[in-house]
């Protein structure tokens, strides 16, 4: 698939000389939804904002929809819609005022069919005559990305969709981000909340300290990194661990009823069927049997983490 958006051994040193981001290289293609994940102070932010022509990079190449961000920021500007953390509108302006407004700054004509589509698509069609101030909290943010989209942009940026919102809200959001992206946009979204990563993205890339130390499609990524925990529920339940057992990395769960063993699914023996056998020399007797591969939480924990250490 075809990229909107090239960055290439982009860096940026803010004037304090703190270097933010040191060389990263990516591309996202076209219709993909991408989540850029990193803990506190990783540089997503600076990477966005330079991205949408708010902050100068110190060096490398950005290209949105074909044009140079710095060479052509109107042309790279107008093909981005950016949904900002914080909602800032007037309190008193109507909604479809505000989000006619958001077109009107790109210098594009007035045309009010893509102004009500937007509207019908992120359901505030029927709020369209109310005020700011009159709406809840995850109608403004609708109305944030309505303004975001009112120029017909190619790309969407949503940084952090769901900061502090209650879960149903999360949901619905994320809900409605799917069904923005059947309409063709491309979105980049940054998150602390690791299962909007895993509930949305189709890749995910995970910056730390100004490198981007990881791009990959969602589910390999969760196959090749991911450990498997297997749940062996017992027949009846166990007072303490046999000593037996110390081989393997297990731990008596469930008040003494289930025992987990954490494997590594790439290893050549996983230890699985060896420690079925050792259960049935021991002659503890099991009912049910369960793995399950570990989250996108504990692959971002580990990463990040062995990148500290090293
Ligand atoms: N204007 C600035 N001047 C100096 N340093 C800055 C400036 N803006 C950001 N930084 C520093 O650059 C680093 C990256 O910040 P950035 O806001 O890009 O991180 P982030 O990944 O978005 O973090 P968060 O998840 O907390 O929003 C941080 O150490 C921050 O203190």
């Amino acid at each position: 698939m075809a990229s909107i958006i090239t960055v290439s051994g982009l860096t940026k040193s803010y004037a304090s000389g703190f270097q933010a981001l040191k060389g990263v290289d990516l591309e996202i293609e076209e219709g993909e939804i991408f989540a850029l994940l990193g803990p506190n102070g990783a540089g997503k932010t600076t990477m966005i904002s330079i991205i949408c022509g708010n902050v100068r990079p110190t060096g490398g190449k950005v290209t949105v929809a074909g044009h140079d961000i710095v060479r052509d920021y109107r042309g790279s500007r107008s093909a981005i819609g950016l949904v900002p953390q914080e909602l800032h509108t007037d309190a008193f302006e109507r909604v479809i005022d505000t989000v006619r407004f958001s077109r009107g700054l790109f210098g594009k004509p007035r045309n009010d069919a893509h102004i009500e589509k937007v509207l019908r698509d992120l359901s505030l069609w029927d709020k369209r005559n109310s005020k700011m101030l009159e709406l809840s909290g995850g109608m403004k943010r609708r109305v944030m990305i309505a303004k975001a989209l009112s120029h017909e942009p190619r790309v969407l940026f949503l940084d952090e969709p769901t900061a502090g919102v209650d879960v149903e809200l999360r949901r619905d959001m994320w809900k409605l981000i799917g069904e923005l992206r059947q309409t063709g946009v491309t979105i980049i979204l940054t998150t602390h909340y690791i299962e909007e990563a895993e509930e949305m993205a189709d890749r995910v890339g995970v910056i730390n300290n100004g490198e981007l130390i990881l791009v990959e499609e969602k589910t390999a990524l969760m196959k090749k990194l991911g450990k498997k925990t297997l749940t062996v529920t017992l027949g009846e339940r166990l007072e303490r661990l046999p000593v037996e057992l110390g081989d393997w990395d297990v731990a008596l769960n469930a008040d003494g009823c289930e025992i987990e063993y954490v494997f590594d699914t790439r290893a050549e023996r996983t230890g699985v069927s060896s420690l079925l056998r050792k259960l049935g020399d021991l002659g503890i007797g099991y009912k049910d049997l369960n793995t399950q591969q570990s989250s996108l939480e504990d692959i971002f924990v580990s990463l990040v983490h062995q990148e500290k250490a090293a």
